[in-house]
């Protein structure tokens, strides 16, 4: 059973999303103060640009003092941009690297959680919130994380200054912002669910995509180009109209956001014009007025669009975070001294269930060392099932029976120590899209190249991989693409006997391999199984007829269990299995005997 923990940091931080975000730039947070030093200074530089301007209009008449404040404006023009560069320089650095180490994170906790969490996700999602929200994510730091202190400054600079200036002109002036604030935040709420919208459809197109191109050969093979096209272009349909809608909205809520936010303008200048008149305000500060006002609409204006960003932004980083919060496996034990007499596999009473539906029941063996014992049963009864307990791929749920390796129960083991004395050959071969002897290698990541070629040897691979293009070097495409059915399945072998671990999982081929082929890998299979403990979901005959026991699943349970003569003589459950699925196979046995 895998004993499952929770990352401390993201329990604590479950919910506060945007503090989770930043343990991530935490790191670089040296360059978020000079990007939020940087923000500060491009403020005070801009309303310090006010007070300048409305200085240079009360002194037209004194042409020193005029070069003085022009040199000033000078010097602070090259600060502001220089700060500005600033603030893009740090913005790109930490985002960018927060972001590396959160996709680096996410690829790392991925490999962790266990497979009854993978289940519930499509890879194509997992990689869309891998690249699509992670952008969001940083987009927003790069582009607008400097907005959250230089607007407010920025802002309350101005309306200090031109509240100590003519506090009933700024009011009379700003009395419609509030208004327009309600009215285009109302206006912007949609478009958070729009962008939500359109980053759930992107992640199901992707996911279709992703399963059109890794299966390709089917889709071919049952012309499904089509049906795939019709379900891709579906989503990217969805994601056009609700980026079309959130457009719409924000051309929408221009108009009228423009129209509100101009009103103070207007107001300024009908206002300003009578209190000139009346002597109540000078040239000067009529001047600043025009410039400072700016500085007051311009982050009132941006505030809803700002506050969508950061909807739009939460919810990427909810998604990410979510990944996060999945439970890892247990690997922090410390690895157990093995008895190399123990037994190497007992179950005891396991039952079983996905999710709800009960899978196996009460399953109970042992497979003692260098012994084969043999899964056989219609498809469906549960024997892929009990070697994925068995690699510690799904929990059994306390008081569901025990499942020892070595004499450990599994609830003991260090999962990933514990994979160590286990190889598995599954009949749906993975290969990765590397050279054939990287493959090998996987087996074992430091054997040498006489190591891999001993294996290759041993799983009667070496001949056809020498005449490839590259020999050991050839790149296998996509899944082993590039190979036949019976060259990936003795690659997988080689991999296994490289790792030479002392238990064989072993899922034996049913793909229908020519003659040749397959006895190729009959022969691989039965070096790989040499002087080892092997459980075997069998489909040969013979495999089962040299099998020390048999174990016979109907839904779930063992029902029947002895050596295949034991068995063929109750003429019961097996008796019947065996006229179904090895009948034909025997035939053939008995042909090749010359019977
Ligand atoms: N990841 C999963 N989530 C939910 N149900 C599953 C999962 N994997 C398998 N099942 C179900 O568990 C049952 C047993 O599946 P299992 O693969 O162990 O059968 P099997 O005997 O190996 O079949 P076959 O010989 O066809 O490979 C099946 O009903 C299957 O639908």
């Amino acid at each position: 059973m895998i004993v499952t923990k929770q990352d401390p940091q993201t329990r604590k931080r479950k919910n506060a999303v945007f503090g989770w975000v930043l343990s991530f730039v935490k790191p670089y947070r040296n360059w978020v103060v000079i990007c939020i030093l940087a923000s500060l200074l491009v403020a005070v530089a801009d309303i310090l640009m006010g007070v300048l301007i409305q200085r240079m209009v009360e002194h037209t008449n004194d042409f020193d003092k005029l070069l003085h404040i022009a040199l000033i404006i000078f010097c602070l023009t090259i600060v502001g941009f220089l700060a500005k560069y600033f603030i893009t320089y740090s913005a790109a650095r930490f985002s960018a690297r927060a972001m590396r180490d959160l996709k680096n994170k996410m690829a790392a906790h991925l490999e962790k959680v266990p497979m009854s969490t993978m289940d519930q996700y499509h890879s194509g999602d997992l990689v869309s919130r891998l690249t699509s929200d992670a952008q969001i994510l940083q987009s927003f730091l790069q582009q607008h994380f400097f907005q959250l202190f230089y607007l407010p400054v920025v802002f309350a600079g101005a309306l200090t200054l031109l509240l100590s200036i003519n506090w009933k002109l700024i009011i009379f002036s700003v009395a419609i912002l509030p208004i327009a604030i309600v009215i285009t935040g109302r206006m912007s709420r949609p478009l958070q669910t729009y962008a939500e919208r359109m980053q759930e459809h992107l992640g199901q197109a992707n996911t279709v995509a992703q399963d059109t191109l890794s299966g390709i050969h089917m889709v071919k093979a049952f012309q499904l180009e089509d049906v795939m096209y019709r379900k891709y272009a579906a989503g990217m349909k969805q994601v056009l109209k609700n980026g079309i809608l959130a457009e719409k909205k924000r051309a929408w809520m221009t108009a009228p956001g423009i129209l509100l936010f101009s009103a103070p303008i207007l107001f300024f200048v009908a206002y300003g014009g009578y209190l000139i008149q009346t002597g109540e305000l000078s040239l000067g500060s009529l001047v600043i007025f025009s410039y400072l006002l700016h500085f007051i609409i311009e982050p009132l204006s941006l505030a809803p669009v700002l506050f969508a960003q950061v909807q739009e932004t939460s919810g990427a980083a909810k998604r990410l975070q979510d990944i996060f919060l999945q439970p890892v496996e247990e690997n922090g034990r410390t690895a157990i001294p093995i008895d190399p007499a123990a037994v190497p596999v007992e179950f005891e009473n396991v039952s079983f269930a996905y999710e709800k539906t009960k899978i196996l029941e009460n399953v109970s063996f042992v497979l003692p060392p260098n012994k084969t014992v043999a899964l056989v049963g219609a498809s469906g009864s549960g024997k892929s099932t009990i070697l994925k307990l068995l690699c510690g791929f799904y929990r059994i749920e306390p008081g569901n029976g025990c499942m020892r390796v070595f004499g450990h129960s599994l609830n003991d083991w260090n999962t990933a120590e514990m994979r160590h004395y286990l190889s598995l050959v599954s009949q749906d071969t993975t290969l990765f899209p590397v050279s054939i002897a990287e493959n090998i290698s996987y087996g074992r990541v430091h054997a040498t190249r006489d190591e891999i070629i001993a294996a290759a040897k041993a799983a009667n691979a070496h001949d056809f991989i020498l005449e490839l293009p590259q020999g050991y070097e050839t790149k296998v495409g996509e899944r082993g693409s590039r190979l036949s059915g019976g060259q990936k399945q003795r690659i997988a072998i080689a991999r296994a006997l490289l790792k030479d671990a002392p238990i064989l999982l072993l899922d034996e081929p049913t793909s229908a391999l020519d003659t040749e082929s397959e006895a190729l890998v009959q022969e691989a299979l039965e070096n790989v199984m040499r002087n080892r403990t092997v459980l075997v979901i069998a489909h040969r005959l013979s495999t089962i007829k040299d099998a020390d026991e048999v174990l016979v699943l109907e839904q779930g349970q063992i029902v029947e269990r002895g050596t295949h003569y034991e068995l063929l003589a109750q003429g019961g459950v097996y008796t019947r299995l065996y006229q179904k699925q090895f009948a034909t196979d025997e035939q053939r046995a008995l042909a090749a005997e010359g019977v």
